[in-house]
């Protein structure tokens, strides 16, 4: 009996924030593993998604959008994860929203060549470009910056694309065993998916009232006989001002946010949950 070859590697998503990183993550493993919101850097922390399809894995790494310091236009905090994080990897996709090339991008892009990993440019939500005619010369403006680059235009949203993404991926995949069993999705803990799940709906509820910097606790996690799981989270914010705007009038705001969070949970992990919030400020 022939053996099948198998193929294996990692791909980083970088880009500025909100271009759509998240979306084309959860969309390529076909399930939502990491948080999308409107808002921007909603994603904190890298977050690994696994793809396994016949005899091809690929290991996917989110990394938070690109922050930048409005001073000197430099990279900021991430800089040092992003470099990190590619020493592993076998293919970098760079998102950028739609035609809108900024100085940001062209950091990024200059970064990122000096990998020499490479680099496969994503033009997202294409959905909302009327006259596609536009992209051409953006194409070849493109190319002009770097050789040896793939570039598609796609819609991470309405899912425009994404097969052909998958066999450009693909072909970038080294021979290599795989590294996650199949029916791995992320290497992510228990603990950080509920911390995100709660995180999202506070996102939701709370809007442009979010605390901009504001951490998500699991201070305990036991499930009992496999039948329930008991949640005790934490959510800290820097003052009483934020606590009181977590909370909301007569603890409605909370209480909202506690249930969607719990029946999330609940979905998620196939089995009843208790959830208890608590809003913590560090003064
Ligand atoms: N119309 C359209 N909207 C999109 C598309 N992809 C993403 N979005 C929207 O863009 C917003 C940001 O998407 P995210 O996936 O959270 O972006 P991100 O790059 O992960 O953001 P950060 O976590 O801030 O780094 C969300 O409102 C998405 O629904 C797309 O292809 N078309």
């Amino acid at each position: 009996m022939k053996i099948k070859k198998k193929y294996c590697g990692h791909v980083i998503i970088v880009g500025k924030a909100n271009v759509g990183k998240s979306t084309l993550l959860n969309n390529i493993i076909g399930k939502k593993i990491s948080i999308v919101s409107r808002k921007k850097n909603t994603t904190q922390s890298n977050i690994t998604g696994i793809k396994t399809e016949d005899n091809y894995q690929s290991i996917y790494i989110d990394t938070p959008g690109v922050v930048f310091d409005k001073n000197n236009n430099q990279m900021k905090h991430h800089k040092n994860n992003f470099y990190q994080t590619t020493q592993i990897a076998t293919l970098i996709i760079f998102i950028i929203d739609r035609i809108d090339w900024t100085i940001h991008d062209e950091i990024i892009l200059n970064e990122i060549k000096k990998t020499k990993i490479p680099i496969l440019i994503i033009i997202n939500k294409i959905d909302k470009i009327s006259n596609k005619i536009i992209l051409l010369p953006f194409i070849n403006f493109l190319k002009k910056k770097i050789d040896f680059i793939e570039i598609l235009p796609i819609s991470a949203k309405k899912i425009s694309n994404l097969i052909l993404l998958k066999n450009i991926i693909k072909s970038y995949l080294p021979e290599n065993c795989h590294i996650y069993p199949e029916c791995y999705v992320t290497t992510n803990s228990d603990f950080f998916t509920v911390s995100e799940i709660i995180r999202e709906q506070l996102i939701l509820f709370l809007g442009d009232e979010l605390p901009s910097i504001i951490k998500v606790e699991i201070e305990s996690f036991k499930k009992k006989e496999k039948i329930a799981l008991y949640i005790k989270a934490i959510i800290w914010v820097k003052n009483v001002r934020q606590k009181s705007i977590v909370i909301g009038h007569n603890g409605e705001k909370i209480k909202k946010i506690s249930m969607i969070s719990r029946n999330n949970i609940e979905k998620k992990f196939y089995i009843k949950t208790h959830l208890v919030l608590w809003v913590k400020d560090k003064n």
